[in-house]
């Protein structure tokens, strides 16, 4: 349903022109929750914020449900803007606003009657959860309270997508995992479809369908959560993956000089989670195994984990021993 071809937005300054989104293609279906990672300065922003339009393309096509966004004139795009909500990672409150009054504002824009501006916000109230909170001021709110007012603001015209710039980054665990939940909620209730920025592995990974790893204005890599994680193909995604496995698991940061024999990060999923892959190696290539690290982790519909091992044999018994895990499945990194 948003389909997204040969997007490119240049910026000029100076009399230089540059390139912050350079010829990205992607599609996302209805229902979906679609992440993009990268490294800061990578373009994401200016990719979302190009899909309603706060940033105008420069050249490149945005098809969302047939319409193409890009041929809408100024004053079609202000009404198809209601079918595409936006959160923030500060929140953009209305800080003179009540709750009632925040969630209320894109209906008084659209005109709607009194009477039905009341009953959607107290509906919306319900929908976050917050409706003891409809007459206090945001600067009483924890930030993840704020957040879920942010998003009954953005959900208040019914839009069929939530683009969110980086909306968990600012919170607290407990909050990310609150917010994190009413996203859930809104694709299972309502079939939004969900774009999201995200640095937070654990986010992303809890949340995502899909993501699309940037670098310098380009989509290196996109694939399934489970499937990017575990095997990353590119050198980039690779490295960014494993500085944000860093952060979240620092017993990671194993010194392999420690070590005699290889040391290999195995990453397994759910085809290959089961199998007693690591007790065929030891009893049938006679090495042994060390435990140094591991992690597992659920989604909803699969699981995939990874070990950092030590295995101990001859070069021949590894060789075998590694030959063998491949086959099994196992996606295997040499770390020494
Ligand atoms: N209005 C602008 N004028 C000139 N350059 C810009 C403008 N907006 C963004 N850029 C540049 O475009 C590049 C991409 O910026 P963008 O904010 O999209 O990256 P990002 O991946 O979202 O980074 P971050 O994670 O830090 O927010 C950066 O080099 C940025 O300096």
């Amino acid at each position: 349903m948003i389909e997204v071809s040969h997007l490119v937005k240049e910026f000029s300054n100076d009399g230089k022109v540059f390139r912050a989104v350079d010829d990205v293609s992607f599609q996302v279906k209805k229902g979906e929750i679609y992440g993009i990672i990268g490294l800061s300065g990578a373009g994401k922003s200016t990719l979302v914020r190009c899909l309603n339009r706060l940033e105008e393309p420069t050249s490149g096509k945005i098809v969302i449900d047939g319409v193409d966004m890009v041929a809408l004139s100024k004053k079609e795009l202000l009404n198809q803007r209601k079918d595409i909500g936006m959160i923030f990672q500060h929140f953009n409150l209305f800080l003179q606003k009540t709750v009632y009054d925040n969630i209320a504002y894109p209906l008084e824009i659209q005109k709607w009657p009194k009477e039905k501006i009341q009953a959607r916000v107290e509906e919306l109230l319900d929908f976050i959860d917050l409706k003891d909170k409809r007459g206090v001021y945001p600067s009483s709110l924890s930030g993840g309270q704020k957040q879920r007012v942010a998003i009954a603001r953005a959900l208040a015209t019914s839009p069929k997508i939530l683009l969110s710039d980086e909306g968990t980054s600012a919170l607290d665990p407990i909050n990310t995992r609150m917010v994190v939940e009413t996203l859930k909620k809104t694709v299972k209730d309502l079939n939004t479809t969900i774009i999201m920025i995200t640095h937070q592995m654990e986010v992303a990974k809890d949340i995502c369908d899909r993501i699309a790893v940037m670098e310098n204005g380009k989509i290196i890599e996109e694939n399934t959560v489970e499937e990017l994680f575990r095997a990353p193909k590119t050198k980039q995604t690779q490295k960014f993956i494993s500085s944000l496995r860093e952060s979240d698991n620092p017993d990671q940061n194993i010194d392999l000089t420690k070590y005699k024999g290889r040391v290999l990060r195995l990453s397994y999923d759910d085809q290959t989670v089961d199998q007693p892959i690591l007790s065929r190696c030891i009893k049938d290539y006679q090495v042994d195994v060390n435990l140094l690290s591991g992690n597992m982790n659920r989604l909803d519909v699969k699981d995939f984990g990874y070990m950092i091992v030590e295995v101990l044999g001859s070069d021949q018994q590894v060789d075998q021993a590694l030959a063998f895990m491949k086959e099994k499945g196992v996606y295997v990194e040499v770390l020494k």
